[in-house]
Formats: structure tokens, C-alpha cells, sequence
């Protein structure tokens, strides 16, 4: 597989602060990595080196063989980064169009584009106007329009309704299809394992596990607790053995490696539980499990 990010023993300090403790990652072409970790883990960092927007003070990046210190090399790539900003007087196809020019593609490709996006509509309408999910979606049209070799996505979902979420992980799949590279960061980390082909946690500046979604679930005995209970998430957080704490609709997922001794603890402090059942761990589970634990 032609490796179209490679980054090796990269480090990053800002003034004393470390953020980057020596970090490698491959991304293939057609291959997409979550890369996954706790605030503060990093990956804002590692992203910024990637596409050139820190300069690799040891270490080495490359994109496509390139340095993406680069314009020649960024021409390959497609960002989406909550920093990223555009000029808001402009309008949504001027955007789009813009893009493709730089990236030297046709006037043309902005339209399939935006079509993709559910942007046709609001084609004429000033960036300046749109919501926060639309915006998000104008910056993914204008990475797409590229056609680029890697993409590279920061929280590419964040403000993104559930029909937008679903929509931008199809287009990631249609993208790896043909040859792209994705590098994604997220918080979402059950919706990402079903896309990621491999999943890269990364904590204090290291990469602490790295492989498939579920190798990663399979290094961790661990079990999921989902249940309907009135404890608050901070009552739940610190019952023994709890090693993780998601929300979801009305249940709450409890992960943890000791569930008969958690259930004594849940029945015992919510006599009104309901809906209770035991399932194997999940990626986020894992993933929880492999941060507390400093898996190497
Ligand atoms: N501009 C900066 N100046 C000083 N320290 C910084 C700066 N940016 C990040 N840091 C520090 O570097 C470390 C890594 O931060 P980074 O933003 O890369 O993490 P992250 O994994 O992206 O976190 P989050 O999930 O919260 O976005 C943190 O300790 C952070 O406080």
C-alpha cells in the first residue's frame, strides 16, 4: 500500500509545555486512522504538523513523500480544522470554486461537490450566514474539491446534526474507496470504529495503542453495564470498577473489568434500575480502559 502520511519520532514543546514526546504514524493510501486520546493528549499538535501549519521541531513529516511546510505538498492534502477560517463575505460557491482552482481542478468539480454536501441549496448564501453544522459541511466541500491524496479532519463533526453525522461518514467510506487517506480526530469514537480501518490512541504526547478497532476491544477483558438508572454521571464515575461513563439516549454505558461486583453496587444504590443487560466492551470502552491503564 502506497504510505501517504509518515511521521516519525516527531516532538513538539510549546515553551515548557510538551505536547509531542516522539511520535509514528502511517497512513496508507484507501486507509483511514482514528486517531483517538483524552484532551490534551496531542492531537490538535500532531494534526497542525501534518499540514504544515507548525514546522516539525525534531523529527519528520512528510505527505505524500512531500514536506507540508510545502504549497506544492499541501496541494495534496484536504483540511477541516476548527481554526481554519474563511472569508465570510464570500459566497458558498465562490468557496467551493476557489478551491478547486487552487487545487488546479475544473470550475466544474464544485458543483457534484456540493451536491454531495447538501449545499446546492445554499450556493448563493454568504459563509458569513450559515450555521455552525453548515459551515462545517462548506469546509468539508472544500477539502473534497481537491480530490486530495490525504485528508485530514479535525473534529469534522463537531456541530453536525445525526443525519449530517451519518452522511460525512458515508463520504469518508465513498473517499477511502478511491485511494484517499483519511486521518481523523474525534470524540465519537463508536461512530468512528465503524469507518477506521485502524484506530491510534494517543496520551501525554505518546502513542499508547495503535491497531484495529477491534484488536484494540480485544486487549481489554472488559465488559459494558447499560442500564436506566437515576445516578447522576458523577455518582456513576466513581463506583467500583467503573472505567468509563457514556450517556446514551436514556441508558448509561458503565464500562468496567469487575460487572457482578459493579451490579451489587448499582442494584444496592438504585433500587428503581431497569433495562439492565451486560455486553462485551465497546471501542470507546477500550479505549477508556487502555488510557487508565497506560497501555504501552
Ligand atoms: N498554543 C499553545 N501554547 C501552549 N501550550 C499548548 C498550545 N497548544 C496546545 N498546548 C498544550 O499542548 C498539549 C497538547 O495539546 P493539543 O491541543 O495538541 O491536545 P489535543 O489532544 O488536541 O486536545 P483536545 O482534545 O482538548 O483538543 C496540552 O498540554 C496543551 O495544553
Amino acid at each position: 500500500m502506497e504510505t501517504v502520511l509518515e511521521v516519525r519520532g516527531a516532538r513538539h514543546n510549546y515553551g515548557a509545555t510538551p505536547a509531542l514526546a516522539g511520535v509514528d504514524l502511517d497512513v496508507g493510501a484507501g486507509e483511514c486512522v482514528a486517531l483517538l486520546g483524552p484532551n490534551g493528549a496531542g492531537k490538535t499538535t500532531l494534526v497542525n504538523l501534518v499540514v504544515g501549519l507548525l514546522p516539525a521541531k525534531e523529527g519528520r513529516v512528510r505527505v505524500c513523500g512531500g514536506d507540508p511546510r510545502l504549497a506544492s505538498t499541501r496541494r495534496r492534502l484536504g483540511v477541516v480544522q476548527q481554526s481554519l477560517g474563511f472569508p465570510n463575505t464570500l459566497k458558498v460557491v465562490e468557496l467551493v470554486t476557489g478551491a478547486a482552482v487552487r487545487a488546479g481542478m475544473p470550475r466544474s468539480a464544485a458543483g457534484p461537490v456540493m451536491a454531495e454536501l447538501d449545499l446546492t441549496d445554499l450556493a448563493g448564501r454568504r459563509a458569513a450566514k450559515l450555521s455552525g453544522g453548515q459551515r462545517q459541511r462548506l469546509q468539508l466541500a472544500m477539502a473534497l474539491v481537491a480530490d486530495p491524496r490525504l485528508l485530514v479532519l479535525d473534529e469534522p463533526t463537531a456541530g453536525l446534526d445525526v443525519p449530517a453525522r451519518k452522511r460525512f461518514w458515508q463520504l469518508l467510506v465513498e473517499r477511502r474507496a478511491r485511494g484517499t487517506g483519511v486521518l481523523v480526530t474525534t470524540h465519537l469514537i463508536e461512530e468512528s470504529s465503524a469507518v477506521a480501518d485502524r484506530v491510534v490512541v494517543l496520551n501525554h504526547g505518546r502513542v499508547l495503542a495503535s491497531g484495529t478497532p477491534d484488536e484494540l476491544v480485544a486487549r481489554l477483558p472488559d465488559r459494558t453495564v447499560i442500564a436506566r438508572t437515576a445516578l447522576g454521571r458523577d455518582r456513576l464515575a466513581v463506583l467500583p470498577g467503573v472505567v468509563s461513563v457514556r450517556n446514551d439516549g436514556e441508558h448509561v454505558h458503565l464500562g468496567t473489568r469487575t460487572p457482578e461486583a459493579l451490579l451489587r453496587v448499582l442494584l444496592a444504590e438504585d433500587p428503581g434500575l431497569s433495562d439492565l443487560r451486560v455486553e462485551g466492551a465497546g471501542l470507546e470502552e477500550a479505549v477508556a480502559g487502555l488510557i487508565e491503564r497506560g497501555a504501552a
